[in-house]
């Protein structure tokens, strides 16, 4: 099996101190994955893991005070990972946190990493999370909220949907029982709060329960996550990023784990960002990251 790719991600964040966690705990591993980033990074790391610089060899991060030199090595250690991905030579792709507005400042035309893989490798992109509590898909999620309406096509809802109904089955989950969010307060209330609901998401979805019985019809996305929480669902499609994820990272920040679906190749990555405030404090958890890998492992076959 080849190895997986381990990515840096901003310099200055927590990425190298939970991968470096990670190698330590794992030194058994160290044939199963390649760790790309700064060279004084991979020098001070556990463990034989083969090593990939990218960078100025002279270069030193700060932890939590990230500079351009950083973002444009976070973005080069993303590029030889998808590149090694593609050629074969990776299995998959562990990214350590970025920071967008960093990234954005050297002249990256991506609004995260999703988009940069799905435009390296090709594929229809679905952001998603598996929690220990949470299974979650978005149908759009890097958009100004004031976009999201007009972003919501039947083709990016039935995408989430079917992204679901793909992460619940990865664990076992024969007939999932997928709740949609309304989008507007209460579902739309009948029309009343909003329309959206009767004359796009309804209607999909009665068309989609023909093939996925167990998808809802819209819900109120206030008490929906609730409700999935005592176990009336097994996925939940959220239609905008915090509708989803404030709740996701509310009940599941810890161990959740941001899983790109529709790619031809892996990409996992822990559900949190770079951390800036308690980079280099040694007070990161990694346990995001180490579900991340053991999600990449299941997902590239390893075990
Ligand atoms: N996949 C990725 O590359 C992601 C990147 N980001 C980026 O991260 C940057 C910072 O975003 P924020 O919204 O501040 O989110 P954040 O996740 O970096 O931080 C939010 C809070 O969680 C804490 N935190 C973060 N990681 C932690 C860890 N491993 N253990 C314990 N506590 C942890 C932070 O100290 C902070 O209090 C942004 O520039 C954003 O673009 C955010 C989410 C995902
Ligand atoms: N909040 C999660 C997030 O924005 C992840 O973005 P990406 O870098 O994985 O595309």
């Amino acid at each position: 099996m080849k190895p997986l790719a381990f990515t840096c991600g901003d310099p200055a964040g927590v990425g190298p101190e939970i991968i470096a966690a990670w190698l330590a705990g794992h030194p058994e591993d160290s044939a199963n994955v390649v760790v790309i980033g700064p060279a004084d990074w991979l020098d001070s790391l556990p463990g034989s893991a083969r090593r990939i610089m990218v960078g100025a060899p002279a270069y030193r991060a700060g932890p939590g005070e990230p500079d351009d030199e950083g973002a444009e090595l976070a973005w080069a250690a993303m590029q030889l990972a998808a590149e090694g991905c593609a050629a074969g030579q990776f299995s998959g792709v562990v990214t350590g946190p970025v920071s967008k507005a960093r990234l954005a400042a050297v002249g990256y035309p991506h609004p995260g990493q999703t988009e940069f893989f799905a435009e390296a490798w090709g594929g229809d992109p679905v952001m998603a999370f598996r929690g220990d509590h949470l299974r979650l898909t978005l149908a759009t999620w890097h958009i100004p909220l004031r976009e999201v309406s007009a972003a919501l096509s039947p083709a990016v809802i039935e995408r989430a949907v079917r992204a679901a109904e793909q992460l619940a089955r990865a664990d076992g989950i024969a007939q999932p029982r997928i709740a949609v969010c309304g989008l507007n307060p209460h579902a739309g209330e009948g029309g009343v709060l909003g329309r959206e609901e009767i004359e796009l998401i309804d209607p999909l979805l009665d068309h989609l329960r023909g093939e996925i019985p167990g998808v809802s019809h819209t819900l109120p996305a206030d008490t929906v996550f609730g409700r999935a929480l005592k176990g009336d669902f097994d996925a939940v499609v959220a239609l905008y990023h915090d509708q989803g994820l404030g709740p996701l990272k509310t009940i599941d920040f810890d161990n959740a784990v941001n899983v790109t679906l529709g790619l031809p190749h892996v990409r996992t990555s822990p559900d949190h960002g770079t951390g800036f405030d308690i980079a280099g404090q040694g007070t990161a958890s990694a346990t995001s990251f180490a579900r991340a890998v053991e999600l990449a492992r299941r997902l590239a076959g390893h075990q």
